[in-house]
């Protein structure tokens, strides 16, 4: 079991889906989130879901809910919530639609980070998964300030900061379900 606590961020506004991903029906499971939930869980002693409203969901979870400031959806808003409520040094996020990011891939990121750096991502040929990979408290306050100045550019972030980005040859398991067709592509491949 990893120590790293993993957040499954929740929270977006879902709207190339056109209704909320983070409840739609999964491999048997309620929601997608649960689904997550019930896999990360085997693979982290702690898992937390990040979201705008615990009370969209129907289940027991440790939930951890954007800072209210924020009108704006964007995982900025989670990133700092996020920061406020663990102790950790660091985290693994990772977005709710991403179901297929295995153990392996999760492992492999764990064993490329180091202690000094901000962020250790993943990356693959199409470009670098943010919401996928380990951050750092170092970049907490950059977060803070996104937050405040309305920016949400988290790929500028990673590239400005100290981040090692993990290359994986492998699409298919980073397969996000950003549109209905992903999501059907999804569910045949489950
Ligand atoms: N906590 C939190 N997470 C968010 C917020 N906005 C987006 N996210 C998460 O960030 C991740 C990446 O976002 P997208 O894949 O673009 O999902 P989305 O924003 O819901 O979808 P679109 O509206 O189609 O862009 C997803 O896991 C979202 O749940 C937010 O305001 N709060
Ligand atoms: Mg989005």
């Amino acid at each position: 079991m990893l120590n790293i606590p993993c957040v499954v961020f929740a929270g977006g506004k879902s709207s190339r889906m056109g209704e909320d991903k983070s409840l739609l029906p999964f491999a048997g499971f309620n929601t997608l989130t649960e689904f997550q939930l019930s896999r990360l869980k085997k693979i982290f002693k702690n898992v937390y879901i990040s979201c705008k409203e615990k009370s969209k969901f129907d289940f027991e979870a440790s939930f951890i809910e954007d800072v209210k400031t924020a009108q704006t959806f964007a995982p900025t808003a989670g990133f700092v919530a996020i920061y406020k409520e663990l102790k950790e040094d660091s985290f693994f996020a990772l977005s709710v639609d991403a179901p297929f990011v295995g153990q392996k891939e999760i492992q492999k990121i764990i064993d490329a980070d180091k202690q000094d750096i901000d962020a250790t991502i993943a990356k693959t040929e199409f470009g670098i998964q943010p919401m996928c990979g380990i951050y750092h408290r170092s970049l907490e306050n950059e977060f803070s300030k996104m937050l405040e100045n309305d920016n949400h550019k988290l790929g500028f972030l990673l590239k400005s900061s100290k981040t090692t980005f993990v290359n994986f040859d492998d699409e298919k398991p980073f397969l996000n379900l950003n549109h209905p067709h992903e999501y059907e592509e999804a569910l045949k491949l489950i």
